[in-house]
């Protein structure tokens, strides 16, 4: 059976600040869509390593940051993941937070080729109809190659493939991703990772897209050859382009740190 997880009230009203709007209605079908608020959330070793190696999962949260992820997760309308992270975690992408089973984050995978093989067995959709989570959505470029079996198993759960993009571009861009996100609904976005998808969210073109940023550190180096956050640095700049967060809180959970700021809006 799935562990229950807690998250004690003192820590998380530390978070409060850096949390999307929290809304208790639904939205009303005349809402004009807005780009949902973006957290940017992750774990990550000392050398700044989400994994040991791409496709390969490593636990680096301790359990108070595990729980605290848990925690976020139920306060975004949806969590998204690149398909690596699918492919590799094989994820839940679900609240496990005592209390808050009824907040429930709508999973969302980036597969622009539609290449994640999505299955029956897999954790997200079991979670699904388990009524333990909701069915994924996955984005997909315009004119991928679509597989009939997995788009069933991903209706069969309330989920499916969500076209983005014009299909110009290989991937897509964010504001993209975002904009499919806000015209259904979804008004808070949870960003995990892996690595690609977080180095290009901190890009360059991508200021004013992140509203704050949540990273658990976590006491350990993994050494050469992991997945690592490191966006693009600027040619002659001192800083990547997102640079230095603002008002900052360091927050000790357990043997970790749980870093919150706010990234450069302009
Ligand atoms: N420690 C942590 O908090 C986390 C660790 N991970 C780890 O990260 C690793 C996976 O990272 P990566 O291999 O870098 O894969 P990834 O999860 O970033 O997925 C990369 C793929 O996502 C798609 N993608 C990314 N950005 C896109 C965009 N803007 N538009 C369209 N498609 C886009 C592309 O198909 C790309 O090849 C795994 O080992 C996983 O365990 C993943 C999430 C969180
Ligand atoms: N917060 C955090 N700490 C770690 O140590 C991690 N490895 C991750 N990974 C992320 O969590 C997903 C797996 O969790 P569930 O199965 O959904 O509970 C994984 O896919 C990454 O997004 N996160």
């Amino acid at each position: 059976m799935a562990e229950t997880l807690t998250f004690p009230p003192e820590e998380a009203s530390k978070l409060s600040p850096y949390l999307p709007p929290q809304h208790n209605t639904s939205v009303s079908s005349s809402t004009a869509p807005t780009k949902p608020w973006v957290t940017l959330t992750y774990a990550v070793s000392l050398d700044s390593s989400l994994s040991l190696a791409p496709g390969v999962q490593t636990v680096l949260s301790g359990p108070q940051s595990k729980a605290m992820t848990h925690y976020l997760r139920s306060k975004h309308d949806a969590i998204l993941v690149g398909v690596g992270t699918a492919v590799a975690d094989d994820p839940g992408l679900n609240c496990r937070i005592a209390g808050a089973e009824d907040s429930q984050p709508r999973p969302t995978v980036l597969d622009p080729k539609a290449r994640w093989e999505v299955r029956e067995e897999s954790k997200v959709i079991r979670l699904a109809r388990e009524g333990k989570g909701k069915g994924p959505w996955v984005l997909v470029r315009k004119g991928a190659e679509v597989d009939e079996g997995r788009r069933r198993v991903l209706e069969s759960v309330g989920g499916g493939y969500l076209v983005c993009g014009n299909g110009a571009e290989k991937g897509f861009g964010w504001e993209a991703v975002l904009e499919v996100l806000g015209t259904r609904g979804m008004r808070s976005v949870m960003v995990e990772g892996g690595g690609k998808v977080i180095n290009s969210l901190l890009g360059r073109d991508k200021i004013g897209l992140v509203n704050s940023v949540i990273v658990t550190i976590a006491p350990t180096w993994l050494g050469k050859g992991g997945v690592v956050v490191s966006p693009d640095r600027e040619e002659g700049k001192e800083q990547s382009a997102v640079g230095r967060l603002r008002d900052v809180k360091w927050c000790p959970l357990g043997d970790d740190v749980v870093l919150c700021g706010f990234p450069k809006t302009s």
